[in-house]
């Protein structure tokens, strides 16, 4: 087993998510600590800017690097805290900051420096986790599947997770224990920038605005036209894919825009095809915090639809954790695509290995069973 520290810095740009897990890359033998570090406004600014330019940015673009520079500080400061409470750590899984994803392009842009990372730690750093499943032609997302098939080992299926960040994706866990996956639609991204162009908030806190509305149900099925949606799994998501959609409401009153949105995320999770209809259906992300999506998934779905922490799951450290235990398969050479997962091709690892901060790199990397892609 090893003791990974697992970061993430998702699609709604709140800041870094840390969590130390006690892993193999195929069974979790425990979680430690976690924390949060949000990102100040003014940065959340810079790098939403960076977002929505991403197609035109050079690599090389000064303020790209500066932000993914202060991204990267973000990353240390929580793996340093972490590592000050659990000395003993083998390894970092670093998924960085997406700014651009655009499979059909054979493109996925993750930034954030693993090179300053492992230097500033004097750990091993696997980064990278989703070029190699999209240079094979495969989506490069969703990852996730693979920790939640883990942690149901033993739950009798078929059952679905939903992870409501940015965008929203579903793991379908069969009675077979097979996994299907894909990204279903719209998560909180769309309400966040409505909430903030209204309210001047990050999010609808707790639906407030959502649940004072009516949704449009003519502009849900317009937005619901979208080709996305006629398209099989696997598939995924850039954040922006649907960011004309605040157009679309802009006529709405805050309220009624809002409900309308959040229509638009449970519409489309109702809506996606899945082999066989789940038992129950468990949530993460910080989108099960919005009652009014709970409660409309749970109307919408006609099953239990619960928080993941009903499992016993910590439901706000899931991503971390999960890229924690995506990095020990990577070192190991375990898979991280799957045709019904990624639609890469199965048995195909992927994820980058960076020492920058360790002479010599440590012996049990090279005594795991890694085999790159
Ligand atoms: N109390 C709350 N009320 C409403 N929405 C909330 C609440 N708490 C969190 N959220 C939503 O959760 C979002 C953060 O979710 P999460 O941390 O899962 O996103 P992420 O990690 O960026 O996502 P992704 O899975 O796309 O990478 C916020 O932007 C907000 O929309
Ligand atoms: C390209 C990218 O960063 N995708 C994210 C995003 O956020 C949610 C959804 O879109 C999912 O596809 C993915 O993240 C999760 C953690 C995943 O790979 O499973």
């Amino acid at each position: 087993m090893l003791t990974v520290i697992g970061l993430m810095s998702g699609t709604s740009l709140d800041g870094v998510d840390a969590a130390v897990i006690h892993t193999d890359g195929e069974r979790i033998a425990g979680a430690g600590p976690d924390i949060s570090l949000p990102y100040a406004a003014a940065l959340r600014q810079r790098a939403r800017r960076i977002l929505d330019h991403a197609p035109a940015l050079s690599p090389d673009d000064p303020e790209l690097k500066a932000v993914e520079l202060e991204i990267t500080r973000h990353h240390i400061d929580a793996v340093r805290r972490l590592h000050a409470l659990v000395p003993d750590i083998d390894l970092i899984g670093f998924h960085g900051q997406t700014i651009l994803h655009a499979p059909d392009r054979r493109m996925t842009w993750q930034i954030g420096d693993a090179a300053v990372l492992s230097r500033a730690t004097g750990l091993a750093v696997v980064h990278d986790f989703r070029s190699a499943d999209v240079s094979a032609g495969g989506e490069g997302a969703p990852l996730a599947p693979w920790f939640h098939a883990a942690l149901l080992h033993d739950v009798p299926g078929p059952v679905a997770v939903l992870n409501i960040g940015g965008v929203a994706n579903v793991t379908f866990i069969d009675a077979d224990h097979t996994i299907h996956a894909c990204d279903t639609g719209p998560g909180n991204a769309l309400l966040d920038d409505w909430a903030m162009r209204h309210t001047g908030t990050a999010c609808d806190t707790d639906g407030r605005l959502a649940r004072a509305g009516t949704a449009n149900r003519a502009i849900v099925e317009r937005l619901l036209a979208d080709p996305y949606f006629a398209r099989p799994a696997p598939k995924s998501l850039d954040r922006q894919h649907f960011a004309t959609a605040l157009d679309r409401v802009a006529a709405c009153t805050p309220a009624d825009g809002a409900a309308t949105l959040a229509a638009f995320t449970i519409e489309a999770v109702r809506r996606t095809p899945l082999p066989a209809r789940p038992v129950r259906w468990y949530v993460c992300g910080g989108g099960r915090h919005n009652p009014v999506l709970m409660q409309g998934l749970q109307a919408a779905l006609g099953v239990p639809v619960m928080e993941v922490d009903h499992l016993g799951w910590n439901g706000d450290a899931l991503e971390a954790q999960c890229f924690g235990f995506l990095a020990a398969r990577s070192v190991r050479g375990l898979p991280l695509s799957a045709p019904t997962i990624t639609g890469g091709p199965g048995g195909l690892s992927g994820g980058r290995l960076t020492c920058a901060g360790l002479m010599p790199v440590p012996a049990w990397i090279y005594a795991s069973s890694r085999r790159r892609p």
